[in-house]
């Protein structure tokens, strides 16, 4: 079976330059002209039309809620919305239920993974059992069983002796440890972030040192271990600097930002509104400045949604109620492509480079984030020119919670492909 995708546009070299791509058996055979002169005539066309053709992204944060939070999103629900956003490699985090703390548990959701997901799906395993207290997964086993790297996401791990035990154990296995730094004992029931507008609000603040004081801990402990120690969704200026400081030392980090700390701050919270809530919380405009001037000094490596889906109810009344976490795969390349590429402040290609080569390359997913010869066919198709407006109706996700309903934006994705089938699709 083979497939031709005439007239893309392609990045090479920074620039974008049409192309034609020629799909056999799942791979990628060729990228180039007159394709069907050297290789005959494919068995499907599929005319790009000189819309721009991606690598498929590569998001390694995305809660698919599956096992036993269905009522929130499943992996078939997860993972279309992930081929609707351009995505074709996802991390699927542990803070389901039961939480994948054993071999036989991950062996269970890697089978159901393969069965059921419309794009890849690397599974986390959890650090401690059920993602709580001080003792430490089977990390050797939950990797033979085929975890691509740990985490507590949704927690942190509170103790220094246990982090920097399953650091050790982390890095001995071969194992990402990748960190939602929080500690507890500052996070003292806030919902959103601690300054004047929580404050003008009346709503409890989370302050940015149950951040950072926890990744100043952990890159110190990443040293001695040697661990790759990865930060899930920096959101202040004190956690970048740390983070580029610990770089600047040799310490093995990495870090990734969401696109909402990106592109939203605290002031954009006008009153009490649960669609605004998430952990961490949206930071002041200097925290989002931070954010930025990081991505741009390369201190922080990749862009990852933190797709939270949650049901209405669960999003519903007040921010002191509500859950954290909003959606995040079908609107990531759209609004950040309106919002940093169009306004010059990311080219093209480094939003491509953070949003699929790098996260792909840093996670050790070897067959993700790039177009070339011998890899999967994995691929989007993206109209770059015409405005749209993001709707709920238009979600795959089970969760609509999200902030960027109503944005008018750039970037709809047309057509989506795995392993060179077409996984989401438009005529
Ligand atoms: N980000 C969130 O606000 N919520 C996440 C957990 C997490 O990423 O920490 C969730 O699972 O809902
Ligand atoms: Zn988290
Ligand atoms: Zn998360």
């Amino acid at each position: 079976m083979s497939t031709l995708i005439k007239n893309a546009r392609v990045l090479d070299a920074e620039q974008l330059t049409t192309k034609d791509i020629l799909i056999e058996d799942g791979k990628i055979k060729a990228i180039g002209h007159d394709l069907n002169q050297q290789y005959g005539a494919a068995d499907h066309v599929i005319c790009a039309a000189d819309r721009f053709v991606t690598p498929g992204l590569v998001d390694v944060h995305v809660h698919l809620r599956d096992p036993g939070l269905t009522e929130k999103e499943t992996i078939e629900t997860g993972t279309l919305a992930a081929a609707h956003g351009g995505f074709t490699t996802i991390g699927a985090m542990p803070n389901v239920d039961p939480v994948p703390d054993t071999p036989a548990k991950i062996a269970l959701m890697v089978a159901e993974n393969a069965a059921k997901a419309h794009v890849h799906v690397a599974q986390y395993a959890s650090i401690t059992t059920n993602r709580q207290g001080d003792e430490l997964v089977d990390f050797e086993g939950v990797k033979q069983a085929g975890a691509f790297a740990v985490s507590n996401d949704g927690s942190g791990v509170q103790t220094a002796g246990t982090m920097y035990r399953a650091m050790c154990g982390a890095a001995k296995a071969g194992l990402t440890l990748a960190a939602h730094v929080e500690d507890d004992s500052l996070t003292m029931g806030g919902v959103m972030n601690a300054g004047p507008v929580a404050d003008k609000l009346g709503l409890p603040g989370i302050m940015g040192i149950s951040e950072s004081s926890q990744i100043a801990r952990d890159v110190l402990l990443a040293e001695a271990s040697g661990v790759h120690y990865h930060v899930c969704h920096v959101s202040t200026a004190e956690s970048v600097r740390v983070i580029r400081d610990a770089k600047r030392a040799g310490i093995n980090v990495t870090c990734e930002v969401s696109p909402h700390h990106l592109l939203l701050t605290d002031a954009d919270i006008t009153l009490d509104n649960p669609m605004l809530k998430m952990n961490p919380p949206l930071r002041s405009p200097k925290d989002r400045a931070a954010l930025i001037a990081g991505l741009l000094d390369g201190t922080i490596d990749m862009i990852a949604t933190d797709h939270a889906p949650h049901t209405d109810a669960q999003k519903s009344g007040s921010m002191k109620t509500a859950a954290f976490g909003i959606t995040g795969l079908e609107t990531a390349f759209a609004t950040l492509y309106t919002a940093l590429v169009k306004t010059r402040l990311l080219t093209l290609s480094q939003l491509i480079d953070l949003m699929s080569t790098k996260p792909a390359q840093l996670f050790d997913l070897d067959q993700a984030g790039r177009l070339a010869p011998g890899m999967p066919a994995d691929l989007a198709i993206i109209d770059l020119d015409h405005e749209y407006e993001i709707k709920a109706a238009t979600m795959l996700s089970k969760g609509h919670n999200s902030p960027f309903i109503g944005w008018h934006v750039y970037g709809n994705v047309l057509m989506t492909l795995v392993d060179g089938q077409v996984v989401y699709g438009k005529d």
